[in-house]
């Protein structure tokens, strides 16, 4: 038996959900570009869970359904009031969604139906969660979710207790269309490995948001605002990033395991940060991050992923950013629950082997002669 390091090019499941064939991404089959540019994040939901777009009925349904799911229980905020002011907001997202649990009758409830209703309810819930724990922790009262509103104008909202623009709206949807799922990524990955041993949908999403926290995985995106703001104007950017790249460190939101010409998803967010930039009159994060991705492509040949350029678009929205892995993670919920639902559908236990590289043969000591 030997290993491959990272699980590198080995196919674990088969999967009808989304797919990346030869650099291309498809949402049941549907190019990434197209959705980008036509669909809303509500439609992208409904693709993922259903397997086809909706008719407008079906996507007003969703929409009904998701505002009406929104809110969070009372207990759920309660806990989030007793949280440390300066905790993670991902290790706060992992902890709130995995209480989820103990306050839904049916959390432990197996059947497809009782799983479909908790997808919905997670996907509604996890927006006013992060809204809530934002406030709460700047010692502001959570504001309850509005009805019959998409998820990105619903959250804005929640997170600043005004109407946001229109432009803040469409750029968080978008932002949301092109994170909502990515193949057998790590904490999609994580999610199947829980629910595979018939575990609850809580239990996978907990898993799930454990995994996406790590700055490898969608952590990166505020990593990447960290490395901004340190670098703080275009000036110091080459110097910097030389630096980096002389020590071997790793610039954040460059490189992915499997697209090795680069991520589909960046170009549109890249056109958002420039567009942005444009509208608010700060190029200073864009200008910054188009020398980065120079001096890194030229040297490298690594190329932005989906990471890169959302830390300028969220930071343009003025949106905090330990918010942006949170973020990351309301839109990855369609994914993820997409993906336990479809292991339900076909379940079998995940358990790979290791290769065993400890010593052999070796002789029990008593605790007296060690
Ligand atoms: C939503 C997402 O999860 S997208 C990914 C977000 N993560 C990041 O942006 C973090 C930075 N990027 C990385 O760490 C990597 O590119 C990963 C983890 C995304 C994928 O990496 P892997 O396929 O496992 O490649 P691995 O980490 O083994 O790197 C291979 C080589 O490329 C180098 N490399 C990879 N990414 C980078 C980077 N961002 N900066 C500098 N060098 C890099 C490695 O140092 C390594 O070099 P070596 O062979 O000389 O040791
Ligand atoms: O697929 C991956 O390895 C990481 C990624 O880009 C994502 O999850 O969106």
């Amino acid at each position: 038996m030997t290993a491959t390091k990272g699980l590198e090019g080995i196919v674990a499941t088969t999967s009808s959900i989304s797919s990346i064939i030869d650099g291309v991404l498809t949402y049941r089959g549907i190019n990434i570009d197209d959705l980008a540019e036509n669909a809303t994040f509500e439609e992208v939901v409904y693709l993922l869970w259903y397997g086809k777009l909706p008719n407008r009925s079906e996507l007003d349904q969703l929409t009904k359904e998701l505002s009406d799911n929104a809110s969070v229980p009372a207990e759920v905020i309660e806990q989030i009031k007793l949280y440390p002011k300066d905790v993670n907001s991902m290790a706060a997202l992992r902890t709130a969604v995995s209480s989820l649990a103990l306050y839904d009758a049916e959390a432990n409830d197996m059947t497809p139906e009782s799983n479909l209703r908790k997808a919905i309810k997670l996907q509604a819930q996890l927006p006013t969660i992060v809204a809530a724990f934002s406030r709460i922790r700047q010692g502001q009262e959570p504001i309850a979710p509005k009805s019959c509103t998409s998820v990105a104008e619903n959250f804005l909202y929640m997170l600043t207790g005004k109407q946001p623009e229109a432009i803040a709206i469409q750029a968080l949807d978008k932002a949301l269309v092109l994170h909502a799922d990515h193949e057998l990524n790590a904490s999609t990955f994580a999610a199947r490995v829980t629910v595979a041993t018939l575990s609850d949908i809580y239990s996978g999403m907990t898993s799930a948001i454990g995994a996406l926290k790590g700055p490898l995985h969608g952590g990166a995106n505020e990593a990447v605002m960290a490395m901004l703001e340190e670098i703080g104007t275009a000036d110091n950017v080459t110097s910097y990033i030389n630096d980096k790249l002389a020590n071997k460190e790793k610039i954040m939101g460059f490189g992915h395991r499997v697209y090795k010409n680069g991520d589909p998803r960046a170009k549109h967010l890249q056109k958002m940060s420039q567009e942005l930039g444009k509208i608010t009159g700060n190029m200073n994060w864009y200008d910054m991050s188009i020398q980065i991705e120079e001096i890194v492509t030229g040297q490298k040949g690594l190329k932005p992923n989906v990471d890169f350029y959302s830390a300028s678009v969220y930071t343009t929205l003025e949106i905090p950013r330990d918010l942006f892995t949170p973020i990351f993670a309301i839109s990855r919920t369609s994914g993820w629950t997409a993906h336990i639902l479809e292991q339900f559908d076909n379940n079998r236990l995940i358990r790979p082997r290791a290769e065993y590289t400890g010593p052999s043969h070796q002789a029990f000591v008593p605790i007296e002669q060690r």
